[in-house]
């Protein structure tokens, strides 16, 4: 299989490495700056699942110097995605199938209005990683998820075959073949631990030690729960439940993505998430009231 990873942050730089330590033929395709620093550098992952660099990995800066692909993986932030809509129709255009592995849940239809239905895929991914200042990723954790699966009949041959095809990769893969839930219940889970840590700019054990401030996650989690609803993704409560006990288990020192951009001041995929949430909720006319709170604690921060 052929792969091209737009977006070579912590997420794409973990998975596209993954693939290249499988053997696979991976293609990264970035801007001028995050190019260079590919040639100086080359790619690495620090994992706890173990560690793979690669000294001259393939690095393409225009979707022309590339052939063809069977799959892009799109793993750039929200905010960036319309950015990336002239790269993914050229690919397409070649044949390949796209399969977004941000969180959120809007980046979807715009993928899907942009590219054609059939060619977008369902995915999402479990993993704490971040890149330093060498570009290489730093995974902690036992995550180290990919899970995906057809938004589209018509998508099942090469969602299995990327089943097939990762099975030995060093990352858990799992195809669903509900993922329009499985998107919600990463979307649910993400606004909450994404906004509370953000928000109170504390790792997950501080909030948790504060019961007045986890009842935030444990509101937005249920806003979540009824905004999914209303989109007919129904979220059983004890998929809720268990989103807490996961957020119990976590390392004290764990925290979001989005709180770790805040405390490096880069900028924050907070509209993409809260902001998006609180859009579809208007939307269906559903109030929102704590996940309205936390993206107004977090706006400032934002940078856009
Ligand atoms: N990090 C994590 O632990 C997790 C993140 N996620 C989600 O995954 C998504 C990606 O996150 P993450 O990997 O952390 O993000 P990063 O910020 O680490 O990486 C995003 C990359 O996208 C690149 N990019 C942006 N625009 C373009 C473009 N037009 N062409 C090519 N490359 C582009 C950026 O490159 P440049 O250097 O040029 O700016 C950057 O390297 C987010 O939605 C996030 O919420 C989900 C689970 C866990
Ligand atoms: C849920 C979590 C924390 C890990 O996948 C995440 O998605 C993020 O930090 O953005």
């Amino acid at each position: 299989m052929r792969i091209v990873i737009l977006g070579a942050g912590a997420l794409g730089v973990y998975f596209g490495v993954r693939w290249i330590e499988l053997g696979s033929d991976v293609t990264f395709l970035v801007r001028e700056k995050r190019a260079a620093q590919i040639r100086e550098n080359g790619l690495k992952i620090n994992s706890t699942q173990g560690d793979y660099e690669i000294k001259n990995p393939q690095v393409a800066t225009e979707p022309s110097e590339i052939e063809s692909a069977d799959l892009v993986l799109v793993s750039v932030k929200g905010y960036h995605l319309d950015g990336t809509l002239a790269h993914l129709k050229a690919l397409t255009n070649k044949g390949a199938y796209v399969l977004p592995v941000l969180n959120g849940i809007e980046h979807i239809s715009v993928l899907q209005e942009e590219l054609g239905k059939e060619k977008v895929i369902g995915g999402l991914s479990f993993i704490f990683a971040s890149l330093n200042d060498k570009g290489h990723v730093e995974q902690s954790g036992d995550m180290h998820h990919l899970i995906f699966g057809p938004l589209e009949s018509s998508q099942q041959g090469i969602c299995r075959r990327l089943e097939e095809f990762s099975r030995d990769a060093g990352f858990i893969s799992k195809y669903s073949d509900n993922i329009s839930l499985e998107l919600w219940k990463k979307y649910m889970f993400i606004t909450a631990l994404s906004g509370v840590t953000t928000a109170a700019n504390l790792p997950i054990g501080a909030i948790r030690e504060h019961a007045e401030t986890f009842h935030i996650a444990k509101m937005i989690l249920r806003e979540m729960q009824s905004l999914a609803a209303a989109y007919g993704a129904e979220i059983p409560d004890q998929e809720v439940e268990s989103a807490i006990q996961n957020v119990h288990a976590l390392d004290p020192e764990a925290t979001s993505s989005m709180h770790k951009d805040r405390r490096k001041g880069l900028r924050l995929e907070v509209d993409h998430l809260q902001g998006g949430a609180v859009r579809l909720a208007e939307n269906t006319g559903l109030e929102v009231p704590y996940i309205r709170a936390v993206l107004g604690l977090i706006k400032p921060f934002e940078r856009e």
